[in-house]
């Protein structure tokens, strides 16, 4: 993971636009738990967190879901730290947690839409009861993809976006707010 000076970082931030505030996020959070309740409240479902942006959302969607549920991981990438995505790579399928499990997957993003797609059809390869999928921020784009998350917060414009456990460059996942990265700098 490379590092970035601290002269880098800030120019970065400077020159990065808020799309939507830390406020604007907590209310986006609570809207999502409460569809996350009206779709698997007493299912006890396995709560996949998507590595590694998906931390932050699954981390502060958990306590505001008051039900019965276990916490997990999948690791599924196609970016590693850059502004386009390439193939799939697994890092963690977790084959034997979904077998015959609801499942909810939480990521930060549904940009292409190909990591989740992958992920859902994965779970249901191995065997998943069912699978609802949440994702804290949707890009407004054209997309290949025929698959649509269950549960969705925000909607952001085509741009490349940080905070919330979205990185730039390994950096910006603890941002507080999304921010659009200038156009310079992706
Ligand atoms: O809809 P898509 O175009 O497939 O992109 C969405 C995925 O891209 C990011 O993951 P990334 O591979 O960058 O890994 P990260 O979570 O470690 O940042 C993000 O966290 C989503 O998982
Ligand atoms: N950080 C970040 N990761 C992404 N993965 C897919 N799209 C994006 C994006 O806009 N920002």
């Amino acid at each position: 993971m490379n590092k970035m000076t601290d002269e880098e970082y800030r120019a970065i931030a400077a020159r990065s636009e808020r799309l939507v505030s830390g406020g604007e996020v907590e209310a986006a959070l609570g809207r999502m738990s409460e569809s996350i309740d009206a779709l698997l409240g007493g299912k006890d479902p396995v709560v996949l967190s998507v590595m590694t942006g998906g931390i932050v959302v699954t981390g502060l969607l958990l306590p505001r879901l008051d039900f019965a549920l276990r916490l997990d991981y999948v690791h599924a990438t196609r970016y590693r730290g850059a502004t386009s995505g390439g193939q799939i790579e697994w890092r963690h399928r977790p084959t034997e947690a979904v077998r015959g499990e609801h499942v909810l997957v939480v990521d930060d993003i549904f940009d292409e839409g190909l990591t989740m797609e992958a992920i859902v059809n994965a779970c249901y390869e191995d065997g998943a009861a069912s699978v609802v999928s949440a994702v804290l921020v949707e890009k407004t784009r054209q997309r290949q993809c025929d698959y649509r998350p269950d549960v969705i917060g925000l909607q952001v414009p085509d741009r490349y976006v940080m905070g919330y456990g979205l990185d730039y460059k390994s950096y910006f996942r603890n941002a507080d707010g999304i921010l659009a990265a200038s156009d310079q700098d992706v």
